[in-house]
């Protein structure tokens, strides 16, 4: 019988079949951060238990970590308190641990593809919601609990249940002005959050094929906010290419069987998925967040919705709350929703793609003096590097934004980095959620390209006549 990519992978790693699509499957990888992990090492040394396979796993502090002045004392005694947990456990237990000094420090989604952890066909989990980026390779990569972290460490193996087979192409030719970040969007815009609970999605389709590594990457972060268990987008040379070389990656020797195993998990002709959806990528435009749920999406060109359009009583009641809490008002033009702060960073647009994007619409222009703030915030410090041998910085700093050292940052101010009461930001991370970004923060996502357009010009604007 033709199988998905996600059936062969499951199948590869099952341990143990327990009946009714349970099961207990094998974990190839495991990525670890400093705000999730504190109790799974303190719950080991409590049972006096050891990690099963220490060289399963990669630990990087990213979420508390200060993203400027990193020589001064954390002004946080929480987060402090969590970096230095985490620095002592992966001695105590000796594992590959990327501290803050290191170039290779990143946000835990970015480092994991940069140094070829992650790889087609294995299973990698975290104690993260948006491990989903993963499945960017064809690695299904999912978050995981706490609990579920201990259990990993001490066991390499998680009892699972098999998730229902999605796909989600995307035809056509994806417009200027548009990018992965757009596309995430409207999907979810057109899926809903609940649209893929209890699915793992595969991506396909010639504007998925057309993604770079980066723009995949982006796409299958944001799977989770769709509510699937996984996004998974099939290997290909641009998978091979970008991993070829990479520290953890397959040496010379390996490299052709891992390349014709990797070619082999593609999803077979006329493997039959439990649900089918397809959208025309030459109808995306460039999206913006209005409310309080990723879902929340319109073109730039649109106006904010009529609560009376909603049929669903339910989203009519949420969407006049949001409306309230975002200070926006029903048929408001989103070119006429003002921009208090930017930031341009997170696990979903960091990359060095966004960077370029972002430096692209910037360059020869200024910050627009309504915007208290804009930062950008490269997600490992090899993007940063990357970026500054490209002159990136030069062009961002002299527009007015300041360039910072990588982390999870304003994506969910668990640092010092924060938005205020009331201010909207043009955010490139992936959540809008009520004060996500600092108390009642008003969190509007859109694309690198987007978020740098609003910068300049004080309110969202789009980007193709810009
Ligand atoms: C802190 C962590 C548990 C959380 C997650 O799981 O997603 C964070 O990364 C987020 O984006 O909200
Ligand atoms: S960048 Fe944001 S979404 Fe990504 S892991 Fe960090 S906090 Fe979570």
């Amino acid at each position: 019988m033709p199988k998905t990519m996600y059936d062969k992978i499951w199948e590869n790693h099952v341990v143990e079949d327990r009946g009714n699509g349970v099961a207990l499957l094998y974990i190839d990888r495991h990525l670890v951060h400093e705000v999730t992990s504190p109790q799974a090492f303190e719950g080991l040394r409590q049972s006096g238990r050891t990690i099963h396979r220490p060289d399963s796993i990669i630990a990087v502090p990213d979420h508390n970590v200060p993203t400027k002045d990193r020589h001064l004392p954390n002004p946080d005694p929480m987060s402090t308190a969590q970096l230095k947990a985490l620095s002592e456990n992966v001695a105590e237990f000796g594992l590959d641990y990327i501290p803050m000094d290191d170039i290779r420090q990143g946000i835990v989604h970015v480092i994991g593809p940069e140094q070829g952890f992650t790889q087609p066909g294995v299973t990698l989990v975290c104690g993260d919601s948006h491990t989903s980026t993963h499945g960017a390779f064809g690695a299904l990569a999912f978050g995981i609990g706490t609990s579920e972290v201990e259990h990993v460490m001490a066991t390499q193996t998680l009892q699972l249940k098999k998730s229902k087979n999605m796909r989600v192409t995307v035809t056509g030719e994806l417009p200027e002005g548009c990018s992965a970040k757009d596309v995430a969007l409207a999907i979810i815009g057109a899926i809903g959050t609940g649209g893929g609970t209890a699915q793992v999605i595969e991506y396909a389709g010639p504007v998925i094929e057309g993604l770079s590594m980066e723009g995949r990457m982006t796409l299958c972060n944001m799977a989770i906010e769709a509510g699937a268990r996984a996004g998974l987008v099939a290997p290909d040379e641009k998978t091979f290419e970008y991993l070829k070389g990479r520290p953890y990656a397959p040496k010379a020797g390996q490299w052709n069987s891992a390349v014709s195993f990797w070619e082999g998990l593609k999803t077979d002709e006329g493997a039959v998925f439990d649900r089918e959806v397809v959208i025309d990528g030459s109808e995306i435009a460039p999206l913006v967040t209005w409310g309080t749920s990723p879902e929340d999406v319109v073109p730039i060109t649109g106006t904010v919705p009529m609560v009376a359009s909603f049929s669903d009583p339910a989203k009519r009641e949420s969407a006049e709350k949001s409306l309230v809490y975002m200070g926006l008002r029903e048929g408001q033009p989103m070119t006429e929703v003002p921009v208090d702060r930017v930031f341009i960073g997170s696990c979903t647009n960091s990359r060095i793609e966004d960077i370029r994007a972002a430096a692209a619409v910037i360059k020869g222009r200024k910050v627009s003096s309504r915007v208290i703030e804009a930062l950008v915030v490269p997600g490992s410090g090899l993007v940063k590097e990357q970026a500054e041998a490209e002159g990136l910085d030069k062009i961002l700093i002299e527009a007015g934004f300041l360039w910072r050292e990588p982390g999870c940052s304003m994506c969910l101010a668990m640092n010092p980095d924060k938005a205020g009461k009331g201010e909207h930001v043009a955010s490139t991370s992936n959540r809008n959620f009520v004060s996500r970004q600092g108390p009642g923060a008003r969190t509007h996502l859109v694309s690198p390209a987007m978020a740098a357009a609003a910068a300049i010009a004080g309110h969202f604007v789009d980007v193709r006549k810009f």
